[in-house]
């Protein structure tokens, strides 16, 4: 009876693909063997000696290499034995494998031996795209294989193929070895999926993962945790679970329809094609609000952007009777900072009259204004609304609040169960909309980031426990999946508050900051950086992203790499598509939720990162410059294998101070 569970790595599935059909088909049999006993044992295997790694035969030609501990045995790579095979001491003394019991079998159809860099039989075999196949046959080397503007799965199943010439196969299985595992379920499995009868495997969850997944739970469920714990994978298999436990109708939802949009290709992967009629709506609260309130209100309304918002209010401050002395008070505030006080204190909680906005605890901006200038800035507000309104205009709150008054009128509530992904940047009516369009309280999920909270928003989850009936638990992940150890130890000391979380076993360079004020040389530089992290790391060159805190920093960049030969472009919020073909530049705020192999952070300059809003209140500037500093260490939690950052040497941030006394970061001035 077998004992053993199994595990894979993409390396392993990828190096499946180079075996010649009759040995695919021993796979499962293998398989069942580990499944049964790992060790040496059982007579097939050999430890290498002195490392954990075992191999295992395949047929005479190949290879398995894998490694077992805790009832897991974990499946790294098939290797063909050629000479490369055993560059390496350890793996050379093969002389003890030839009295185990081999496979034999008839291994005719093996490739042809390889002349060229890359040949159309291989590729076919791989079972690469045929569109990819002119551009792939035309190269020479490993490197121009990285520059390739194709998709990267296809440049990693081609790398995972070849054999390797640079690294002994033991430091390529230590790097695979530190890669996420799948597991596979059945031996034949695998069988299935070199036939593309399966398309994906799960995940290996950690434990701390695996517990709050299958935790019961009677309330709304809090899942917390720094950058790249994990609490994304943990939303999509929630949602998977929570389908197959049988919940009919379950909403995955998350801040902007730009992370939607990121979430349908994992949340497929692991539900199927079919989301919507597997009884999955992936869509924001504002889609949800908007459409709830065209029913009853109908369509015919404009939504005020922020330059209309800040033209009316001015407009309304300009023509108000007030005592003048308050007058001056309140434009000494600034615009921004009312508008702010407006959208963020009072109608993201759905505040009603003066006296509930006298009363409430504050949160969110810095500055609290005096009890006078409180009231007139709740009458400021009412002659806003006014005018917004008998211009046709109204707010995203405003039919956030209209879509929570008809919810609770009529009490639709649709869904059996509800993920949120994001938690921290939805206002308590968008949470208080979610909550009630739950049917069940219980199957309620939420996952979130304090720390990376982008907007002024009092943390919902606090407020509802506050204030409503919804108590709920809070569960926390501490393990990041995400970077290298050297990069997780590096970006928490930009926010003194961060405790560092525990990291990856994968390791990497120490995170630079260069401080220049040499634009052309920073874009010649950036290109360096690129190559080089892209043949250390053996990924595609174009999953590397620049992070530009403004858009014509941004532009400039990306127009000067491309003058120096490595294609790249800006890309706006509202246009992020991610790109095959080059170096993708976009802004801080638009990087929320997603992750990239190569990260550049550009403008770590007093005047960009903290870029000061004038006219705002002292205890605001303070509120303002922690919110960008956020926005800073975002950027930099999105890095997964390197990370450079870039700031003026003339004018240096005051965010590279605390940076200063760590010894994290390798700062250099040019
Ligand atoms: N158990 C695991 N094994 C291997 N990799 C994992 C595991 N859990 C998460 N990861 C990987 O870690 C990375 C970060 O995961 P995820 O995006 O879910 O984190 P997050 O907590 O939502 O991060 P953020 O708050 O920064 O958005 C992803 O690449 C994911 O595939």
């Amino acid at each position: 009876m077998s004992s053993w569970s199994i595990s894979i790595t993409d390396s392993f599935l990828n190096s499946s693909l180079t075996l010649p059909n009759k040995i695919r088909d021993k796979l499962p049999d293998v398989i069942e063997k580990l499944k049964n006993n790992p060790k040496p044992t059982n007579g097939h295997s050999v430890k290498i000696k002195g490392i954990d790694l075992w191999r295992i035969y395949v047929t005479h030609r190949y290879r398995l290499f894998y490694k077992y501990d805790n009832q897991w045995v974990k499946l790294l790579k098939i290797v063909e034995r050629d000479k490369d095979t055993y560059k390496s001491e350890n793996l050379m003394s093969i002389a003890e494998e030839e009295s185990l019991c081999v496979i034999k079998i008839d291994e005719d159809e093996s490739l042809p031996t390889q002349s060229s860099f890359l040949t159309s039989e291989q590729l076919e075999h791989w079972e690469i795209p045929k569109e990819y196949h002119e551009r792939l046959l035309s190269i020479d080397q490993e490197d121009d294989l990285l520059e390739l503007p194709i998709e990267p799965k296809w440049i990693e199943i081609i790398i995972d193929c070849l054999p390797s010439r640079e690294k002994s196969i033991e430091e390529e299985l230590d790097l695979i070895d530190k890669k996420a595992e799948y597991v596979l379920e059945e031996s034949d499995d695998i069988r299935k999926y070199l036939q593309g009868e399966i398309k994906n495997f799960y995940l290996k969850l950690s434990e701390e993962q695996e517990k709050i997944l299958n935790q019961k739970n009677d309330y709304p469920l809090l899942i917390k945790g720094g950058p790249g714990t994990g609490k994304s994978i943990l939303a999509y298999y929630q949602t998977k679970k929570l389908l197959k436990d049988g919940y009919k109708k379950i909403l995955f939802t998350t801040i902007n329809p730009s992370l939607i949009e990121y979430y349908i290709k994992p949340l497929k992967a692991l539900i199927g094609d079919d989301l919507q009629a597997k009884g999955v709506t992936l869509k924001t609260v504002d889609e949800l609000a908007s459409e709830i309130y065209r029913r009853s209100y109908g369509e015919r309304y404009k939504l005020a952007t922020e330059e209309i918002c800040l033209f009316c209010l001015k407009s309304v401050i300009h023509e108000i009777t007030i005592i003048p002395s308050i007058k001056n008070q309140i434009i000494n505030l600034g615009l921004n900072y009312l508008l702010d006080e407006i959208l963020i204190v009072i109608e993201s909680r759905g505040i009603e009259s003066c006296d509930e906005y006298l009363q409430i605890s504050r949160f969110g901006l810095g500055y609290k204004p005096e009890k006078q200038i409180m009231e007139q800035i709740w009458e400021i507000y009412v002659q806003w609304k006014k005018i917004l309104r008998k211009s046709g205009y109204i707010t995203t709150e405003h039919i956030r609040q209209k879509a929570l008054e008809i919810i609770n009128k009529k009490n639709t509530s649709v869904f059996n169960a509800i993920v949120i992904d994001e938690a921290q940047d939805l206002s308590p009516v968008a949470i208080e909309i979610l909550m009630k369009l739950a049917i069940s309280k219980n199957k309620f999920y939420l996952t979130a980031d304090t720390e990376q909270s982008l907007k002024k928003l009092p943390f919902a989850w606090d407020f509802l426990q506050d204030e409503n009936e919804y108590k709920g638990e809070i569960r926390t992940l501490n393990r990041s999946f995400r970077n290298t150890e050297q990069i997780g130890k590096a970006y928490p000391s930009i926010i003194s508050s961060v405790e560092t979380a525990s990291f990856s076993n994968l390791r990497g360079e120490k995170p630079k900051i260069i401080l220049t004020d040499d634009l052309l040389n920073q874009a010649k530089l950036i290109k360096v950086f690129f190559k080089q992290s892209s043949k250390k790391f053996k990924l595609p060159i174009y999953t590397g992203v620049i992070l530009s805190p403004e858009r014509q920093y941004g532009e400039f960049l990306a127009r000067q790499l491309s003058f120096y030969g490595l294609a790249s472009e800006y890309q706006d919020k509202l246009n992020h598509n991610s790109s095959n073909s080059c170096i993708r530049v976009l802004s801080l705020e638009s990087v929320k939720g997603l992750e990239f192999p190569f990260v550049v952070v550009v403008g770590l300059t007093e005047g960009l990162l903290p870029n000061y809003i004038n006219n705002s209140h002292r205890d605001e500037q303070k509120e303002l410059l922690k919110q960008q500093r956020q926005l800073f260490y975002i950027a930099c939690s999105r890095a997964m294998r390197s990370l450079l950052v870039f700031g003026s040497k003339n004018q240096p941030s005051s965010f590279l101070e605390p940076l200063r006394e760590n010894d994290y970061w390798q700062i250099e001035v040019l």
